[in-house]
């Protein structure tokens, strides 16, 4: 499909009905409405007259959208979107601290580094350079396949992340990665880690984003980061990564997939909200060859949708497929793959539904979550949701949409009978944690469901 100046307008609106509706999360939530995919006629009207304007703007002055695609287009999977080549200020719909504070504009051909390409985000080198004290490893703050990551502080106190790329890393899909990169950046979710500009400089490429302090989703499970998770916690954020997907899926036309869906890129901010980095990135190239970007495609060990390896044919499904995986891995807190377990316990989805079916979805909660009545019900309900999210025929896989609903039928559920007798304690009160108070990384004992009594657990179930 060939992108035109009208088409981009069309989904720039389909961008904002969906901003609306991320308005509408943020107010309403949690009966989050989704957006009606036909436009207002009178938005039509709007974009028709828009689209007149923007085209006598843009002829001949700048490079369009369609001419920045590239001549691959997105050929094998017609995942193209659109992009709006216009300056857009976009910080006044943000509901990030960070970005509010600071006004991004986006100039699409425009660039504010030294070598002058493109420049998203009118990010300078320099600012950069200084923000992050001169690359200094005191602010390194993570390392991935992408390269270095560090912390920086902008000149207005903004804190960001600053990801470094390896001098490797996209040398064959730099015109991809930019306009990918581009699209990317207007996409605002409170549940998205913001992507706030990109810079060449040199060898150098650079990709800005929000800051997000308090670590990733896996570490919070293997108890690196906070005080641990409860159950309730475990149901937000699973919550917030299930918007932060519909909304993905829901953001265009041609949805965004993407297809690393892993707790170590969910962020945890301060207040326990979680946001789904990293997304888009991965859906560059159907390269077999490429290295880094390619390498994400595949996605990451023990995510990946089957039907997706076997048939290189990439849908929603499949990041279904991966929330599935990921719902387990949060309830279990074990990771999706544990080598060093017996052969049965290895592969924790199989073995975690296997103890469900069996009627011992108890023993497959994480230790370190308090058994009683209402977190029990509760596991089970999401070991039922994993169940249909990891279904080997793709149709069977219920949408993102309906996760969300379910994940909060199930926490109402939870919050009614957890609170009916007591009144919540604040979330990392050790009264939620008895077993912190013990130890770590062992189980003690759980409530039996039926008459609270303690009854212990054989050893090796966790060992
Ligand atoms: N926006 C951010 N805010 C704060 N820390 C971040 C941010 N992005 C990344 N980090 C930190 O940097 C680490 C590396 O992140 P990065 O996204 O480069 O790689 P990864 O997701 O761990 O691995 P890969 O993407 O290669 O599979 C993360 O685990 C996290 O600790």
């Amino acid at each position: 499909m060939k992108r035109t100046p009208s088409n981009n307008l069309h989904q720039s609106s389909r961008r904002k009905q969906n901003d609306n509706l991320q308005n509408q999360v943020t107010k309403h939530d949690p009966k989050m409405h989704y957006p009606n995919k036909k436009p207002h006629p009178a938005l039509k009207s709007f974009i028709k007259k828009c689209s007149a304007v923007f085209s006598m703007i843009f002829s001949g002055k700048r490079k369009t959208a369609s001419n920045l695609v590239g001549s691959d287009d997105r050929k094998n999977t017609s995942k193209v979107r659109g992009v709006v080549s216009s300056s857009t200020d976009l910080s006044s719909e943000s509901n990030t601290k960070n970005s509010s504070k600071r006004k991004f504009s986006y100039s699409y051909a425009s660039s504010s580094t030294a070598s002058g390409q493109l420049g998203i985000g009118n990010f300078s080198f320099d600012e950069i350079y200084k923000s992050t004290a001169k690359f200094s490893p005191d602010n390194q703050i993570g390392e991935g396949g992408f390269g270095t990551v560090y912390k920086g502080t902008l000149g207005d106190g903004t804190l960001v992340a600053v990801k470094r790329a390896k001098k490797d890393v996209l040398h064959n899909h730099l015109h991809e990665f930019k306009n990918e990169i581009y699209t990317l950046s207007q996409i605002e979710h409170r549940n998205l880690v913001r992507l706030y500009g990109y810079l060449e400089h040199g060898d150098e490429k650079i990709i800005v984003v929000e800051y997000v302090g308090n670590g990733t989703l896996r570490e919070h499970l293997d108890g690196i980061r906070g005080d641990g998770l409860e159950i309730g916690e475990r149901l937000d954020i699973a919550i917030d990564v299930a918007h932060a997907i519909t909304y993905l899926h829901m953001y265009t036309d041609n949805p965004i997939i993407h297809r690393d869906i892993k707790a170590s890129n969910i962020l945890i901010a301060e207040n326990l909200k979680a946001k789904v980095a990293d997304f888009g990135f991965a859906r560059l190239s159907d390269d077999p060859n490429a290295t880094h970007i390619s390498t994400q495609v595949k996605g990451t060990a023990g995510y990946m949708d089957p039907e997706y390896l076997r048939t290189y044919q990439l849908t929603e499904k499949s990041d279904v497929y991966s929330f599935g995986v990921l719902l387990v891995e949060m309830m279990t807190g074990r990771h999706p793959i544990e080598s060093k377990r017996p052969l049965e316990e290895r592969v924790t989805i199989r073995w975690a539904i296997k103890m469900m079916k069996q009627g011992d979805a108890v023993f497959a909660m994480d230790p370190r979550l308090r058994r009683n009545p209402a977190s029990i019900k509760a596991v089970k309900k999401v070991f039922k949701l994993a169940v249909q999210c990891v279904a080997s025929s793709r149709q069977s896989r219920p949408p993102m949409k309906n996760c969300v609903e379910i994940l909060w039928d199930i926490r109402k559920s939870f919050r009614d009978e957890a609170y009916s007798d007591h009144p919540p304690l604040p979330s990392h009160h050790s009264a939620n944690f008895p077993q912190r108070e013990k130890n770590k990384h062992t189980l003690f004992g759980i409530e039996d469901e039926d008459n609270y009594k303690f009854v212990s657990v054989p050893n090796h179930i966790h060992s």
